[in-house]
């Protein structure tokens, strides 16, 4: 008799209520960036379980020297390029700079980046006035990740991509904002650039999964910018990333590569991270 061959069972599409099991359960979430469906389509194959669509595309895809220029309009074409490539990773988007000047702004871009988009959920940087922002979303049902400690839109105040947290005020500064934004209705949190005790001390005190890029590897979950991680980005790398791509063959061994070290806590090292 013949027998249909049956093709091998999709991936459970990561959702938000999955990336909370996983943190309950202790598997690392691997997340990463990606601006385009050929990208997409690689983080995909790779199983890797959240894609960023990051504003740092203003850098890596249109060379300009800050994330600051970039619109709505660049986030919403690249974050729908980007839904094409995908199927079972889920898709956030970040909103760029004071399109979350307001309420009312911030639910239009967020309603753009979903609706034209395709993104499951916004991430937004910082805490204090922007927790109105995050609950406002929240109660429409629009899953918000956060984004603290050095956070780019936020670099002409602090004089350059610096790490945050370092004093002890700044330290209790952010682990105050880190449970604002969770009391304010995020869902996820990424910490960037913070010490990796302080990443910690953040992450086990949270309910909501925490995402670490050069936070440490005691984080929830790890980030990286995908052009840094296959050695793509010119002149000096930030410390915390790391090109998987060196000794292999190729980009999508690169990708698998960061995955498995992330899921085995084997990335990042001391070497990839601030004390
Ligand atoms: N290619 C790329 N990778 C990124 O991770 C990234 C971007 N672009 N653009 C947007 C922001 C900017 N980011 C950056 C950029 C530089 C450093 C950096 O050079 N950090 C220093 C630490 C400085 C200190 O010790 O205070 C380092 O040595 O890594 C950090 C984050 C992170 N994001
Ligand atoms: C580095 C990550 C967290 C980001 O916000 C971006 O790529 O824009
Ligand atoms: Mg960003």
């Amino acid at each position: 008799m013949y027998v249909e061959k049956t093709s091998a069972p999709a991936r459970k599409p990561v959702t938000v209520p999955g990336l909370k099991a996983m943190k309950a359960d202790g598997r690392k979430i691997v997340m990463l960036t990606a601006y385009d469906a050929s990208f997409a389509a690689q983080l995909e194959s790779a199983g890797i379980d959240v894609a960023l669509v990051g504003d740092s595309l203003g850098m890596v895809v249109q060379g300009r020297a800050s994330t600051l220029p970039v619109t709505v309009d660049d986030m919403v074409y690249h974050t729908a390029a980007v839904a094409r490539g995908l199927s079972a990773t889920l898709l956030v988007a970040d909103l760029p700079f004071m399109s979350d000047r307001d309420v009312p702004s911030a639910m239009e871009a967020a309603t753009r980046l979903v609706a034209q988009g395709g993104a499951a959920m916004v991430k937004i940087e910082g805490a204090g006035r922007i927790c109105e922002v995050i609950t406002a979303l929240a109660e429409r049902d629009i899953p918000v990740c956060s984004h603290l400690g050095l956070t780019p839109q936020s670099v002409n105040k602090f004089g350059g991509y610096k790490v945050q947290g370092k004093t002890d005020a700044a330290a209790d500064k952010l682990f105050a904002d880190a449970q604002a934004v969770e009391a304010a209705g995020a869902d996820l949190l990424v910490l960037e650039c913070v010490p990796s005790a302080l990443a910690e001390r953040i992450t086990r005190a949270l309910s909501i999964p925490v995402i670490g890029i050069g936070a440490g590897v005691a984080c929830d979950g790890q980030v990286l910018v995908v052009y840094d991680m296959i050695g793509l980005t010119p002149g000096k790398r930030p410390k915390f990333s790391k090109d998987f791509l060196a000794g292999r063959d190729s980009i999508p061994a690169a990708i698998q590569a960061y995955a498995d070290d992330v899921r085995a806590g084997t990335f990042p090292g001391p070497e990839h991270s601030f004390s």
